[in-house]
């Protein structure tokens, strides 16, 4: 990455809270606090919990990780320089290597703050820190600040989710007889589920309950014309030319890597489009990619991924509990894997990924296709700068490429590509 504020190259400079009034100087301004505040607000919420399974030190512990974050929203309100992190997590280094590299040679600290750092910095900053809090008070180190949120997202979307698996159900059950036209239009379907899916986030919401109330299969027509850019052909071909001649279509066809965004209703549509590519013989294998921790309210960690499948299988609706075993299988099988590399939790633009995390990018390397879900993933695919809307996405990748790749996205930033 370079110098934050001047165009290199044709690349423009990134998008910072530099300019009053701009979405991001809202975002830092005024919904940061404002998740931070309610971070505060659950696990004050939680002392007796603490105080149940720790004793005093949980007490002690509860107090001063409000302290630690009640000092970070100060520093972030007052426009502080970023500070070094201090705790001992393993990706601590490359967090303040990275800080030295692309802040620091902005020159003097004042332009190390807050309101004039790159907007997509000091954003992912401020979850890491959060994650730091709770590191250097031990009995809190592993509480998820977002848990409720997450799982309240996730109850709240039953309906959904019923009318989800019960239309899977239809589809499963009718795998075997269907022509080539209507596998595609049960994948075009799948695909649009899940890039909606996306809508249901809780930090756009800044934790305001916006999970999915109506069925998103009724709901796709009316969505349709919202959608900006379709390259859902380029998808379907794909994978369609991953599917290697051989004896039967499961054994030869594709691996499909899907780097998730939120936990709750977008989870499930992921995991029932990942059913879908691999009952119909589109997909041999599906990699899916979470957040090593907590990460911008409703993002998807490992225990997310567990209990989503778990609760599923569990439910009380009989198609949603019979896709809750299928996944729970494919796990098991190996037909399905999950990773949560460091790398994205960190600040980096996808185009460092090659230099900075070469071991995850020789992992996506081995997928046939790639599908980026969310606004985060795509303002880091293309660096969240000042580009113009009518820049072609190759341009804004800036040379990351390590599979055929895809961006499911709705649209939550200023960054915005292949219009007009
Ligand atoms: O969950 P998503 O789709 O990545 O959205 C991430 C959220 O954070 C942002 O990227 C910046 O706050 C918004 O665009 C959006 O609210
Ligand atoms: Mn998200």
């Amino acid at each position: 990455m370079m110098a934050a504020d001047q165009t290199v190259d044709g690349v423009p400079p990134s998008l910072s809270a530099k300019v009053v009034g701009s979405f991001a100087y809202l975002t830092i301004r005024d919904r940061l606090p404002t998740i931070l505040t309610k971070v505060i607000d659950t696990i004050h919420r939680n002392k007796n919990k603490f105080f149940e399974e720790y004793g005093k030190e949980g007490i002690e512990a509860e107090k001063q990780t409000i302290a630690l974050l009640s000092k970070l929203r100060n520093e972030l309100q007052t426009d502080k320089p970023v500070l070094e992190l201090t705790d001992g997590l393993q990706d601590r280094e490359p967090w303040n290597q990275y800080l030295q590299r692309h802040q620091r040679p902005q020159g003097d600290q004042e332009s190390v703050s807050w309101f004039k750092s790159p907007w997509l910095y000091v954003e992912c900053y401020m979850y890491r820190r959060i994650q730091e809090a709770l590191w250097l008070n031990p009995p809190m180190s592993d509480f998820d600040v977002f848990n409720e949120g997450k799982t309240q997202s996730f109850f709240e979307s039953q309906q959904a989710v019923m009318a989800l698996c019960t239309y899977l159900e239809g589809v499963n059950k009718n795998m075997e007889e269907l022509s080539k036209n209507q596998l595609l239009e049960h994948f075009n379907k799948l695909l649009k589920v899940s890039l909606w899916g996306n809508k249901c986030d809780l930090s756009i919401s800044a934790g305001q309950d916006n999970s999915q109330k109506n069925s998103p299969i009724e709901s796709l027509t009316s969505l349709q014309p919202f959608i900006l850019v379709d390259d859902s052909n380029m998808v379907w071909s794909t994978l369609i030319s991953a599917q290697r001649q051989g004896q039967s279509a499961k054994a030869t066809a594709g691996r499909v890597d899907i780097v998730l965004d939120n936990a709750g209703f977008e989870l499930v549509t992921d995991l029932v489009f990942a059913e879908f590519l691999v009952n119909s013989g589109l997909a041999r294998e599906v990699h899916f990619h979470g957040k090593s921790f907590p990460w911008f309210v409703s993002d998807v960690t490992a225990n997310d991924f567990q209990w989503t499948i778990r609760q599923t299988m569990a439910a009380n609706h009989k198609w949603m509990s019979k896709s809750g075993y299928q996944w729970q299988s494919y796990v098991k099988e190996g037909v399905w894997a999950y990773h949560d590399h460091p790398f994205w939790t960190q600040p980096h633009e996808f185009c460092d990924m090659a230099a900075d995390a070469p071991d995850l990018y020789a992992t996506l390397q081995g997928a046939d296709l790639v599908l980026f879900k969310g606004d985060l993933n795509y303002r880091k695919l293309t660096g969240d700068r000042e580009w113009d809307h009518t820049v072609g996405f190759d341009t804004a990748l800036q040379g990351f490429g390590p599979a055929p790749l895809c961006s499911l996205r709705t649209l939550k930033a200023n960054v915005q590509f292949e219009l007009g």
